[in-house]
Parts: structure tokens; sequence; C-alpha cells
């Protein structure tokens, strides 16, 4: 970058509909009029980010440290005026990487031209420049009023497919959209699970993720947008995630920076939702949390942060009892920890270097971490490209939301996109079991592409 960039945001004040309010909605996913807009966005609220002013991409294990010591450098260079200084405003990039160091899958930090953002009801924006110039006040609420209002947004679905009128899950009316297998067919797969258990069994390891994909072609084109709209509609309490291909709605939160409070959500253990019809209302506390072996499953994971988020903190917490969790699809076993960040040297930690010291967690890789992750290459025949990788987003200052890629795929084409879920496995854990739960985690995108399963 030879010129450096000049931000500017403006407070757009109280964001909702009626007179009075420069945007005019609460709810961020519907200003998600361009179909390559970047997002973030939960309960209404995020940011969006259209155009882009810079971009960096890395693969292999410096992946992190290489993007920090770059979006760092960006930022030192740029003149940024940002009369509001709150978590995600000033210059902001999204980012997703590789889930593993040996992906051929380009890890990236996004840095778009205009960041749209709602938190706690209030919308702000920022606009870069990258020639040098100021943007003025005026630029900035010109660019917010261009992308809103062009082009309009699609229906649900929309793009060049019809759906089918009145249809739940807007099935789609030429009835092409097509479910196809991924690298390993079902039946192998549960034999990888079972080899899995087996590697277990014999005390190799504690706990390990396998994972699986499959491919959703729609001849009539995969609407990014519409299936980001959905996402945010019917996943609330989900990270409802969109970096280049890679879209999805993920309940995992590996760390989230604001200042120098850190928090993680952790999720291990799983119960789909069709299961427990009509097995009364204490049904997934029994399953979850009165399961031994999801117990177990859970506490893997929680351990596998807790240890690594210690030599950054001088404070950590955690309910004593993980929570349920509870989503349209599924149930988990959830626990919330936050902890006080550590200065080292003069500094509080970036997310994005925290992010590099706590992927992967056993939630999505296993215990031990290296046993695991050497044990996923040899029995997944699967790159996993972002998926189970860190997605999300960082700001000058180092505060960011990188949440864990799961519940989402990656759009390989103009009609075709590759979905990919995973699932824990322990030594008590049984194969069939395991699809049927990967089949639970694909249902949010399926639905969102209008598939029903
Ligand atoms: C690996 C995935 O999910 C992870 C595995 C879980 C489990 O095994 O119970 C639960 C949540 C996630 O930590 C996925 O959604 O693909």
């Amino acid at each position: 970058m030879t010129t450096p960039l000049r931000a500017l945001t403006v407070d757009l004040g109280t964001a909702g509909p009626g007179e009075g309010h420069f945007l005019p909605t609460d709810d961020l996913a519907s200003c998600l009029t361009d179909p390559r807009a970047q997002c973030w966005i939960r309960r209404g609220e995020g940011h969006i980010g259209f155009g882009e002013a810079a971009r960096f991409t890395v693969t292999g294990p410096e992946r992190f440290i290489e993007a920090e010591a770059w979006w760092k450098h960006l930022v030192l260079e740029a003149e940024v005026e940002d009369p509001l200084r709150h978590p995600g405003t000033g210059p902001l990039a999204f980012g997703s990487f590789a889930f593993s160091k040996t992906s051929h899958h380009l890890s990236r930090l996004v840095v778009p031209e205009l960041v749209l953002g709602i938190r706690d009801g209030r919308a702000w924006a920022t606009l870069l420049n990258a020639d040098g110039t100021r943007p003025s006040e005026r630029a900035v609420r010109d660019a917010v009023v261009r992308v809103l209002s062009s082009p309009a947004p699609r229906q649900p679905g929309g793009g060049a497919v019809r759906t089918t009128a009145g249809s739940p899950t807007g099935a789609v009316a030429d009835g092409q959209v097509r479910l196809g297998p991924g690298s390993l067919g079902e039946q192998r797969w549960m034999d990888a699970v079972a080899a899995g258990v087996s590697r277990i069994a014999a005390g190799e390891l504690e706990k390990l993720v396998l994972a699986r994909d499959v491919l959703v072609e729609r001849p009539g084109g995969i609407a990014r947008d519409a299936v980001l709209r959905r996402l945010a509609d019917a996943y609330r309490d989900t990270w409802v995630y969109g970096v280049d291909g890679l879209v999805g709605a993920t309940p995992e939160m590996l760390i989230q920076v604001e200042g120098r409070t850190a928090q993680a959500r952790v999720l291990a253990g799983t119960l789909d939702r069709r299961d427990a019809v009509g097995q009364g209302l204490d049904y997934p506390e029994r399953v979850l949390a009165g399961s031994a072996k999801q117990r177990h499953e859970h506490e893997i994971a929680i351990q596998s942060l807790t240890v690594a988020l210690a030599p950054f903190s001088e404070a950590m917490s955690a309910h004593e009892e993980p929570f349920i969790l509870e989503l349209p699809n599924v149930f988990h076993l959830a626990s919330d920890v936050k902890a006080e960040l550590a200065e080292i040297e003069g500094h509080v930690p970036t997310s994005l270097a925290l992010v590099n010291a706590l992927h992967p967690t056993a939630a999505v890789c296993g215990t031990p971490t290296t046993v695991a992750g050497a044990l996923i290459r040899e029995l997944e025949e699967l790159d996993r490209g972002p998926y189970a990788g860190p997605v999300g987003w960082l700001d000058a200052a180092g505060n960011g939301e990188w949440g864990i890629a799961l519940r989402g795929g990656v759009i390989e084409s103009e009609t075709a996109i590759r979905l990919y879920a995973g699932c824990g496995i322990v030594e008590a854990s049984q194969p069939t079991a395991e699809l049927a739960e990967t089949w639970a985690k694909f249902r949010p995108m399926l639905e969102a592409l209008g598939l029903e399963r």
C-alpha cells in the first residue's frame, strides 16, 4: 500500500423505522442489499461491509500472526477520524481463516470501503478512501444511501431462482436443487467415526472431531444475500457470517474482545430438536446435562479453551454448570467463559493474537490437539478449508469477534455450495448417531437454500 487509507466514521443516530431515523431499520440484515457484502450479524446488529479498500491473504502455520502484522501496519499508517471509538467503529477488517495450517485455502482479511454498523440500537458508518483524500461526512451519508437503495433487496430465496409462494422452506419451484455426497459417502464417513472410536479406545487420544461435507447444487444460482438474510432471521441467537464465499450461522464464539474483556462461548454436546419432540420439557437437560458422555465431551472443550486463555488473563470466570443453548435445529450444552485480559509488555493482546493462541479448540479438533489434528487429516479425507476455522472481524484497537465457522458452507461456483458439519467423537460415540447429528447441523443451511431434510 503506497497511499495510506483515510477513514471517517459518522454517527447515524438511532436506527429504526419511521421518521427521524437516517437508517430506516433496526434490523441490519435488511441492509444486505449487495450479494457480495461481507457481514457479521446477530439479533439484527453487527456490521456489513461493502466494496473493498484492501485485502491480505495468507496460508500456513503463521497465518494469524502474519495477518495481524499486516493489519497493525495498515492501521498505523491510516489517518483515522472516529469520534465514536466503540468496538467496531473506525477501520474494520472482516476475516476468515483456514482450519488447518496445511490447508491450501487462502486465509484472509478484507477491509471494506464502507462499513455500516448497528450496536445497542445506534447506527454508524465508516468510509475508507484509498486514494489519499479525506472522506467528507456528506460522502459517508451518500455512500450509505447508495448501498441501501441499489440494487433493491431481493426476496428470500431470490436471485434467478423462483420460489414456491407460501412454502415454509421456500422450496425451489423447479425442484432442481440437488444434494450430493462430498468427499466421503455416508458409510465411509461412519467407518471413519468407528476407526476414531477404536483409536480413542486404544488410548491414543481422548476426543476427536470428525467432519464431512455435502454439495448443494442450485441451477438457478446460490442467492448469497438471501441465504444470509434467512439465517439472520431464523437463527437470531447465532452469529451470521459472510466473508467472501464463506457463509453460515455459528452458535460458537471462539473469542470476543472489547477493551480488556474477553469472552468465549464453548459448545460441546448436541441434541437434535426433532429427537426431543414429545419427550417432556426437561428432556434436553436430562439428555445433555445429565449424560456422563456429553458432560465429559463438554469438560474437555472448556479445558482446552481455559488452558490456552490463561496466559493472557488476569482473571477468568465461568458458570459452574453448563447451560442449554436452544437453537431452532439443535440443543447444545454451552458454557460462557469471561476473562480480564492482562497487559503483556504494555499491551492487551489483540483479538487476532488470542485467536492464534486458542485455535483449534477441542470443540472442533480434539484432545490432545496434535494427535487429533493428525488423525483428522488421516480419517476425514477432506480439506476443511475455512470450515471450523475462525471467522469474524477486528478493528484498529484490536477489538473483535471471532466465531468458529460452523453451520455454514463455501460457495464454490454460481450454482454450487459445499456444506460442512462435524461431531465430537469420544469412546462412547456411535457412528449412526453421529451421522444423524451431522444432518441436524446441516439443517440451517439446507433450509436457507430451500432444501428440507
Ligand atoms: C463441529 C461442529 O460442532 C461442534 C461439535 C459439537 C458436538 O459434537 O456436540 C457441538 C458444537 C460444536 O462445538 C459442527 O457444527 O460442525
